[in-house]
């Protein structure tokens, strides 16, 4: 491959290159998307060797297709230092090209979105020499679902009582849907086809929310680590129940039985406790339950207010959490009676940056267009259909997407 593949056609900057990692810089994680045509070689991310470099004719153009993979890796906002060490170190803003000898680029541009896009410009600017080239937050979030939706195998799936199952996604039957984003706070999208939506809704109680909460509360130091206390505990020790109110009896005319939830931390207002005489693991748990079910609820009403079917569930909060995406699930199943369907994905929280990644093409540069794509699941992944400890369902650190890319 010579060096021209990375050229973005029609630039009038001939030093300008076009880089083959993207960026979403939310309000709690940096999610990056990057492409490599070598099998997992860190040092040399995005070098060329030992891989074919195919000429594929699109209409009246020919473009050279790069087989590789993308790889999705994500740091914590508030060490955006560790980003950015990352970046540099795989020289992922550089396209390659110092490996292959060529002159320095004299202007990187990486496309990201998410509101740290704007925020941390300089420092990117400062700190690597990078210009990010804003992208649209909601256009990238649905770009990226639809991507996904079209173009990988096994991505949805649908979580209830405990069992997880994909779901064959047929193509000319995907729109409408709800897109329920859930990050540091929630943006519901209606989407009706490539680039055709609209962000009806949205709630501030999020994931920012509930690891916000979560660490006041329980003094944890990382998220995973109020995720994996959360499954140890009991929140029907500090959440007030129908039972509870109810005297150990349902409420059956309005269809509430005795366990169900009346008012979520409902109990410490009785107790005569203090913070320190709960468990944080019952917090942690009732913290949980208390913000997936309310997301689960304000989704279901806006899938009813559109009288969408389909809800796909993403954003970093899910994790692939059993107890998450249960909660989620069951709540829009009873609400809606069975109507309409949760489903989850398994890149849940690279939608943006995958957008990203795909706005590349979108700006007429046709240099990096996914055309192909065969996703490689690592073995330990496939064993069984269950999710059963906390973080088993989210994607695996090295699990990449095996993609060819057209270059020009
Ligand atoms: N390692 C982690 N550190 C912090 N938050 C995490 C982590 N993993 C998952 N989360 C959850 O994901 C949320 C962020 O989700 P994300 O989709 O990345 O949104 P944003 O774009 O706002 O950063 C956090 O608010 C938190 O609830
Ligand atoms: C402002 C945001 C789009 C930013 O996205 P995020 O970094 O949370 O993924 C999101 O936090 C949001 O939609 N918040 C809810 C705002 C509301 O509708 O009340």
């Amino acid at each position: 491959m010579d060096l021209g593949e990375f050229q973005i056609p029609g630039n009038s900057d001939p030093n300008q290159k076009t880089s083959h990692l993207s960026l979403d810089i939310g309000g709690s994680l940096i999610k990056l998307v990057y492409f490599s045509t070598n099998d997992g070689d860190n040092d040399d991310e995005l070098g060329s060797s030992g891989n074919e470099s195919v000429g594929v004719s699109n209409g009246s153009r020919s473009y050279p297709v790069l087989k590789g993979r993308l790889h999705f890796s994500k740091f914590e906002t508030r060490k955006i230092n560790d980003c950015l060490d990352f970046i540099q170190t795989k020289r992922l803003h550089l396209g390659g090209c110092q490996r292959l000898g060529a002159l320095p680029i004299e202007k990187t541009i990486i496309k990201a979105t998410g509101g740290g896009a704007y925020k941390y410009a300089d420092l990117f600017k400062e700190k690597l020499d990078i210009c990010l080239d804003k992208e649209d937050e909601m256009d990238c979030l649905v770009a990226g679902a639809n991507f996904l939706l079209k173009a990988v195998h096994q991505e949805a799936f649908t979580y209830l009582d405990g069992k997880k199952e994909f779901v064959q996604i047929d193509q000319n039957d995907l729109y409408p849907y709800l897109l329920v984003n859930i990050g540091s706070g929630v943006s519901m999208i209606k989407v009706e086809g490539d680039g055709k939506f609209e962000r009806v809704s949205g709630t501030n109680v999020g994931g920012g929310t509930f690891w916000g909460l979560g660490r006041l509360l329980t003094k944890c130091k990382s998220f995973d680590e109020l995720l994996e206390l959360s499954q140890q505990g009991n929140n029907r020790v500090i959440d007030m129940l129908v039972g509870d109110i109810y005297g150990g009896t349902d409420y059956s005319k309005v269809g509430l039985s005795s366990t169900t939830i009346a008012s979520s931390f409902g109990k410490a207002i009785s107790d005569k406790k203090e913070l320190q005489d709960y468990q944080p693991e019952d917090i942690a748990r009732s913290l949980l339950r208390m913000i997936s079910n309310n997301i689960g609820q304000i989704a279901y009403l806006n899938a009813l207010r559109f009288g969408l079917k389909r809800i796909f569930f993403g954003g970093f909060f899910i994790r692939g959490h059993a107890y998450t995406m249960d909660t989620i699930a069951v709540g829009v199943d009873f609400w809606s009676k069975g109507e309409a369907k949760a489903m989850f994905l398994r890149h849940e929280g690279f939608l943006g940056a995958l957008g990203a990644f795909m706005s590349y093409e979108k700006h007429g540069l046709d240099d990096l267009k996914v055309h192909r794509l065969m996703q490689k699941f690592p073995m330990s992944s496939l064993v069984g259909d269950k999710i059963c400890s906390p973080l088993n369902g989210e994607l695996n650190e090295n699990e990449s997407i095996e993609c060819s890319v057209y270059a020009s």
